[in-house]
């Protein structure tokens, strides 16, 4: 018998998306050739530019945010347009949810690898992390201090220490949803998750993918977008702490 190939599951691709009209639809068709892809949805989370124009030229089905809610808000409401699309039985209800950030383009479609741990059941979350491209994973532009900041935060509440703790491609089992909903606010969302999938039991795995995105600078822009990221993970951390110090229930 010829070999099946590695194991598949149909799959819901959710794009959160602000101001991403450049990559967008590049993004869009390369998910496209990652096998078992039945939906793509990008919600456009306040976008001034025309990515949801583009978005639905390129076959998505777009979501929209008036405004900017962060993206976590824009994770969760293509969530709930998977879970609408089930309800009708638009899509099937073994559909595992991939999130895929918008500004990979071509490259996205390195991000099927995700599936195959998630399909087999070798893990509930698959997390891509990305080649360093020469440097250190830890040594952005802000020499390190939010991605430090995550992942000591994650080797102390649940005693695993990521590799690239703030990667937003994600494979999630249905148990994994469950366990990561609702996701902690903003920028937060993967230390949250990973935090929240690890302590309800479930496995996780990081995945090499040869994906390619938007570095942060080192402008000043650059330096206020990693203060939001410090305060929502600084945030998500604290929130996680004092569950554990309040206990179950
Ligand atoms: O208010 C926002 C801001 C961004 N995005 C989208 O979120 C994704 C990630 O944003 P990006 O600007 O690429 O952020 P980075 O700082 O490069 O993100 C790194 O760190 C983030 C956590 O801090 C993770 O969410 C990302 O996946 C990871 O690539 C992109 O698709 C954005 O269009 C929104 O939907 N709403
Ligand atoms: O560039 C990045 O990876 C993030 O904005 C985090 O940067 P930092 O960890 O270097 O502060």
């Amino acid at each position: 018998m010829p070999d099946a190939g590695p194991p598949t599951l149909p799959v819901a691709v959710v794009i959160p998306a602000r101001d991403e009209a450049v990559r967008i639809g590049e993004t869009i068709d390369g998910v496209r050739h990652i096998p078992g892809v039945v939906a793509v949805v990008v919600v456009d989370d306040g976008s001034t530019d025309r990515t949801a124009v583009i978005a639905a030229q390129h076959g998505a089905e777009v979501v929209r945010h008036v405004r900017g809610h962060g993206k976590a808000d824009a994770m969760m409401s293509g969530l709930g347009r998977i879970t609408g699309m089930r309800r009708v039985g638009r899509i099937d209800a073994s559909t595992t949810v991939l999130f895929v950030d918008a500004d990979l383009e071509a490259s996205a479609q390195a991000v099927g690898a995700l599936v195959g741990p998630v399909a087999s059941g070798e893990a509930d979350l698959a997390i891509a992390t990305l080649p360093d491209d020469g440097r250190r994973s830890d040594q952005g532009g802000g020499h390190g201090v939010v991605v430090g900041l995550a992942r000591r935060g994650i080797e102390e509440l649940t005693g695993w220490a990521p590799e690239q703790p703030l990667s937003g491609m994600r494979c999630l089992s249905p148990a994994a949803i469950a366990a990561a909903t609702p996701f902690a606010r903003g920028w937060g969302v993967e230390v949250g998750m990973t935090i929240d999938v690890l302590d309800a039991g479930l496995t996780l795995l990081e995945v090499p993918c040869d994906l390619r995105h938007r570095e942060v600078g080192t402008d000043w822009r650059s330096q206020v977008h990693r203060a939001a990221q410090y305060r929502d993970i600084a945030l998500a951390l604290a929130v996680r702490r004092l569950r554990r110090r309040l206990g179950p229930g």
